[in-house]
């Protein structure tokens, strides 16, 4: 490996240290130990390694570390000159030397190979030529480059230069022999010395001339060989600059390759590392193509479902359009109807009127004022007292009644009802009802109860909480008919009540006694009223029963003896009622007096005294006058005398005209009221207007006949009109159910094809939204395709 790096010939390399043995005596010059101290040593030649000298550059370096194969002197390899230097021997004689040079790599001792290399130039010659020491022996061992020529001119100097190729030059030791074969000087005579190697020549003078000759000549070839040398030399330089910069540049493409290849695994690592990355996408591409394929074909199902809903509810909408003319047709129908019905109202009406009318007429057939008898039970005291009943009720059903006086001798009267002991509260309520309904057509009412103390009047009139009377019995038919006639009259019904004592009057009603007196005054035409009377407004019939006990109560406050105090005044119910027709408009205002009054025994009897007396006469007074008033509309008399008293007084709008009244005449069934039944029965009769007696009973006279007659024919005919009003009412009822069925199936149908139309919106707008849906996968899944046939092509 060495031997390629010496460049001229004649240089041997030896690879272990200097030996004794190799040592030539005489020889030796000078031995110098590079970058080291002198050492004496038993050398043949020279016992001295002379210290490091005759150097330019560079510095010393020293290392503690084995040689091997250090030969006999391992630490002449122990130091070294290091870096770019030259070393300049002078005072040589002229001549041939021989240079040995010693070198060991004691610094880079693991390599690597290569680290430094340098030239080697003695007198200015190139004789190594990247000596790589490292590369020939490896570290801390000697190498040898033994015998290299150099021929000392005139100016007796060798010089050796170290020039680092690739990093700095280093030598161990230099050694100058001198070459045995020198001679050491050229004779006077026949001699010469040879230019190139001064050796002296003895020649003869012929052979000198030819010599010289010769000499030129050859001295010419030399030159010239010497040029053309050069000329090679350069060549060679240049071409082994040339190789040199070759393997610099193969060293660099090493270089790059090996990067390369680094670069190439790490590619191939990025590669697999990308392939698994492709395949766990591309694995998530197939899931998401099979998942997208599935909502697809799953949208595709829903829209081909919804496009048949949406056929269907278009033929449904389709029907219900054509459906539509059908449906004004019965809108037509259904408005012919509602006016029929219209119609139909009207003429109901105008037949309620007429019945009305008729009914009236009835009413006044059967007389204006109507006279019912009821006779009370023996009571308990009467019974055990051994009194006995004189009452004969054998006519009841007629309305005839008997009061059997003294054994044989029997009276009868007549009236237009007669009720026995039995008959109960409904049954005379049910006989005074058609007045009611007198005082919501809006005719002034008054219904009276008449009779000895303790025969029943507030019994029939007031009733109890189990036997409610005429009063609350009243009131509530009133509610009821009210209820029932809502829908065409509305009624606004308020209730008074007051009681008449000694001629005053009171108001049973008001929460504070006043000491105002109470006055009645004529509000209009046949209108009286009682200023500052409590008008109680009633809505239902729950409020009545309240405000009737609220006057009982109050009634029976002003005496200690409740009795004896009822007995003494008379109550007074007033029902006002304000009604408003909703189909004419029409307002009507009419009174409905119900009334308790005071005992009617009689004075003789009771014997009074004091205030008693005055009770009992004002009492006689106030009756009297009612029998005088209605003695004078009986008798239709000019002049009717209702300001005789304070009652009269009051009912002046409720008695006589165009309104009607009815008495209850209260009598007793003992023979210990015998006379005082006589009495009330008496003024019964009067006021009835017909007083029969036991011979008048069945007279039946030619006018009572005609009127029976046309009682009959009214009857009839009023039988026939409420006939014909009932199927009307049918008629009616039937064809508003009718109208209301027809407006009902064309809501229904209205309200169907809304429903239709909204469904039909909402499925359309589904319909566009799934297919909005569809288009946008598609155009990811075709994204996701066109990137997953990249990434194959990438892989690929
Ligand atoms: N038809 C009847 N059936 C059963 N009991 C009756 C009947 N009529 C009256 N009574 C009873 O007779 C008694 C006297 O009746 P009520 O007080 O009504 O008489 P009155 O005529 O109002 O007396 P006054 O004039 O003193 O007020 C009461 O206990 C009552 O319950």
């Amino acid at each position: 490996e060495a031997e390629s790096m010496i460049l001229v010939s004649g240089p041997r390399v030896a690879v272990s240290g200097l030996r004794r043995a190799d040592c030539r005596a005489g020889e030796c010059v000078l031995f110098v130990n590079a970058g080291g101290c002198a050492i004496q040593g038993d050398h043949p030649s020279a016992n001295l390694f002379s210290s490091d000298s005759f150097f330019q550059g560079g510095e010393s370096i020293e290392t503690s570390e084995n040689i091997v194969q250090g030969g006999d002197y391992p630490s002449l390899y122990s130091s070294a000159r290091y870096g770019d230097f030259t070393y300049r021997f002078d005072g040589l004689a002229p001549g041939d030397y021989y240079l040995d040079l010693h070198f060991a790599e004691i610094v880079h001792t693991a390599g690597p190979t290569g680290i430094r290399s340098f030239d080697v130039l003695v007198q200015q010659d190139k004789i190594l030529s990247q000596l790589d020491v490292f590369k020939v022996v490896g570290g801390n061992r000697p190498l040898q480059v033994l015998d290299i020529r150099a021929f000392v001119g005139s100016n007796g100097a060798i010089t050796i230069d170290f020039k680092g190729v690739r990093g700095n030059p280093m030598v161990c030791g230099i050694c100058i022999r001198k070459s045995p074969a020198t001679p050491a000087k050229l004779g006077t005579r026949g001699s010469g010395l040879c230019k190139k190697c001064l050796t002296d020549v003895e020649i003869s003078s012929p052979i000198q001339k030819r010599t010289a000759k010769l000499i030129s000549k050859y001295e010419k070839q030399i030159e010239e060989l010497t040029s053309q040398c050069n000329i090679k030399s350069d060549e060679c330089s240049m071409a082994w600059s040339l190789v040199e910069s070759t393997n610099q540049e193969l060293d660099r493409l090493k270089m790059e390759l090996h990067q390369k290849l680094v670069q190439t695994d790490n590619f191939e690592q990025v590669l697999d590392t990308q392939t698994d990355q492709l395949r766990k996408v591309s694995q998530n591409y197939e899931n998401d193509k099979k998942l997208w394929a599935a909502a697809i074909s799953n949208l595709e199902r829903k829209i081909k479902a919804m496009k048949q809903e949406q056929a269907l509810l278009s033929l449904e909408a389709h029907d219900c359009a054509h459906a539509i003319p059908d449906l004004s047709k019965m809108i037509e129908a259904v408005r012919a109807l509602v006016a029929q019905c219209d119609d139909l109202k009207m003429k109901y009406h105008e037949e309620m009127a007429k019945r009305k009318k008729l009914h009236n007429i009835v009413q006044e057939t059967k007389g204006n004022i109507r006279v019912f008898c009821r006779c009370r039970p023996l009571s308990k005291v009467e019974t055990s007292s051994g009194y006995k009943c004189v009452v004969d009720f054998d006519g009841a059903n007629d309305g005839d009644i008997g009061i059997i006086n003294g054994g044989t001798a029997k009276k009868t009267f007549k009236f237009d009802r007669v009720y026995t002991p039995k008959d109960d509260q409904a049954e005379v309520y049910a006989d005074a009802s058609p007045l009611v309904t007198s005082v919501l057509d809006g005719y002034n009412v008054c219904i009276f109860a008449y009779g000895q103390t303790g025969t029943g009047k507030t019994f029939t009139m007031e009733g109890t909480e189990r036997n409610r009377g005429v009063n609350y019995r009243t009131l509530e038919e009133l509610f009821k008919i009210a209820e029932e006639r809502k829908d065409t009259v509305t009624y606004n019904i308020s209730v008074s009540v007051l009681e008449v004592y000694n001629e005053q009057i009171r108001d049973l009603l008001a929460t504070s006694p006043s000491s105002k007196k109470l006055e009645i005054k004529q509000a209009g035409e046949g209108s009286h009223h009682v200023p500052g009377i409590v008008e109680a407004k009633v809505e239902d019939i729950n409020e009545v029963w309240d405000v009737l006990q609220t006057g009982s109560n109050s009634r029976a406050v002003g005496s200690n003896n409740v009795n004896e105090h009822s007995s003494r005044s008379h109550c007074m119910l007033c029902i006002m009622v304000r009604a408003k027709n909703l189909i004419n408009g029409d307002c009507t205002r009419s009174k409905l007096w119900l009334v308790d009054l005071a005992g009617s025994e009689r004075l003789a009897k009771t014997d009074a005294q004091g205030d008693r007396l005055k009770e009992a006469q004002n009492i006689n007074r106030s009756l009297s006058a009612l029998g005088d008033v209605i003695s004078a509309l009986a008798s239709r008399s000019s002049h009717i005398p209702y300001r005789n008293s304070k009652l009269t007084h009051l009912l002046q709008d409720s008695l006589g005209g165009d309104s009607k009244a009815l008495m209850f005449v209260q009598i007793s069934p003992s023979d210990n009221d015998a006379s005082e039944t006589l009495s009330s029965l008496n003024f019964a009769s009067r006021v009835r207007g017909i007083e029969l007696g036991p011979a008048k009973k069945q007279v039946d006279t030619a006018e009572l006949q005609k009127v029976k007659q046309m009682l009959e024919r009214s009857k009839q005919e009023a039988k026939l009109k409420e006939e014909s009003l009932r199927k009307l009412e049918e008629n009616c009822q039937n064809l508003e159910s009718k109208a209301k069925g027809k407006e009902q199936l064309y809501k229904n149908l209205q309200d169907k094809v809304k429903e239709l139309e909204s469904q039909l919106d909402s499925k359309t707008h589904s319909q566009i939204t799934s297919e909005k849906q569809q288009s946008q996968l598609s155009g990811k899944l075709k994204e996701k395709e066109e990137a997953c046939t990249a990434l194959q092509h990438k892989v690929t």
